[in-house]
């Protein structure tokens, strides 16, 4: 008996923002190149960026990244594209024959153009864009969306196209990272909980801000509601308290933050530096550290979470420091993609945890 497979209908297209080809600083000046050359990246006038990104950043931060990245490659290569290819085979394994999944990197490859052309041409009658952002940022699910948009607009035949924004509020999202933070607090009775993110130039949340002003003012991003409710910022709150309430944290046992600033304008607060100082002020000797803007390991939170910012920690008298891990590959990480996608097909999804 021959075995029937159904017709793909469906693309599912989970994008990741990129890596440098290798850790040597010519692919990382490469990289930066194109990250940084990105308007929703660095957005200031089109000389202004190219002046700053090419005789300034690329050639002094390169070298220095380019040590940075030597220390997180392994033997397959950048951790964030080789979970994102993972994430592909097992994505594509969780959703069956009806379903093509393919991966693509917003900077350096596989680009988003060689992820499409195995969408491309299939007959299928609708692609699910996925970035791989739990929150919504313009420099990232924006830039992303921008990208497909205009590669896809290129076609003859253009499919139905769902663009997912953020995923922060699904409930398996949260459980997958709550699931990680159990195992830790289970091991160790931590003083501190932090839940740090990447950071923003501030000027990109006011730009995107409907609130009438509001955004970035006194406990704007505290709770979230219709006029603030794509703020980056407040998006990054919302995560943390879902989270918290699930690992029975008390608000004040906890503090979320912001890293990575780049340049000297100012980014969204606090700044998790300036946060470590504060617990250290106040004696707090142990934190468990989280990075739920990022759902693969990368530089960002092996290296400047796990590393350096446990250095400024134990530097200032602080004993006990651990990231908890990203999501990686981990099970119900490929559940919430499929739960996403099921979602956005309006199909049913298996019962779910409560936030
Ligand atoms: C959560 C998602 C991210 C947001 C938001 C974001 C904004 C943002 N980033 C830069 C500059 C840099 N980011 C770098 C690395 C990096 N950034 C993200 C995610 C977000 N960035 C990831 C996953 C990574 C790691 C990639 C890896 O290969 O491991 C870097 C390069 C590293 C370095 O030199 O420090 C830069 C530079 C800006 C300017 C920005 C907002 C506008
Ligand atoms: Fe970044
Ligand atoms: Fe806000």
């Amino acid at each position: 008996m021959t075995k029937t497979t159904n017709q793909p209908k469906t693309g599912v297209l989970i994008v990741n923002l990129g890596t440098p080809d290798s850790p040597n600083t010519p692919d990382v000046r490469k990289y930066l190149r194109e990250f940084l050359m990105d308007a929703r990246v660095i957005d200031i006038p089109f000389m202004a960026r190219f002046a700053l990104v090419n005789f300034i950043i690329a050639p002094f931060r390169a070298p220095k990244s380019a040590k940075i990245y030597q220390k997180v490659w392994e033997e397959r290569g950048s951790p964030l594209k080789f979970y994102s290819q993972d994430l592909e085979v097992l994505l594509q394994a969780a959703l069956g024959d009806e379903y093509i999944v393919s991966m693509g990197m917003r900077y350096q490859s596989p680009s988003i153009e060689q992820a499409l052309s195995k969408l491309k041409d299939k007959g299928l009658e609708q692609i699910i864009v996925v970035p791989l952002f739990p929150q919504y940022a313009s420099a990232t699910s924006g830039s992303v969306h921008e990208k497909v948009m205009q590669l896809i607009g290129q076609w003859q035949i253009i499919p139905d196209l769902k663009l997912v924004s953020s995923f922060f509020e699904n409930p398996l999202f949260v459980e997958a990272f709550a699931e990680l933070g159990r195992r830790y607090k289970a091991e160790y009775n931590y003083e501190h909980y932090l839940f740090t993110y990447h950071g923003l130039p501030e000027r990109q949340i006011h730009k995107g801000d409907m609130s009438g002003g509001k955004c970035l003012t006194n406990g704007c991003c505290d709770t979230l509601h219709a006029k603030n409710k794509l703020c980056y910022r407040a998006q990054c709150f919302a995560t943390s308290r879902f989270l918290a309430e699930k690992l029975g944290i008390a608000p004040e046992n906890y503090t979320v933050s912001f890293q990575s600033r780049l340049g000297k304008d100012p980014w969204i607060q606090p700044y998790t530096e300036d946060v470590i100082h504060q617990l250290r002020d106040k004696n707090i000797k142990s934190v468990l550290a989280f990075s739920p803007s990022f759902v693969a390991d990368c530089l960002e939170t092996t290296i400047e979470v796990g590393e350096e910012y446990r250095e400024v920690f134990e530097h200032r008298g602080g004993e006990h420091w651990r990231l908890v891990e990203s999501l990686n590959v981990q099970p119900l990480w490929v559940e919430t993609l499929k739960s996403i996608v099921f979602q956005y097909e309006n199909k049913p999804v298996a019962a779910q945890p409560t936030i």
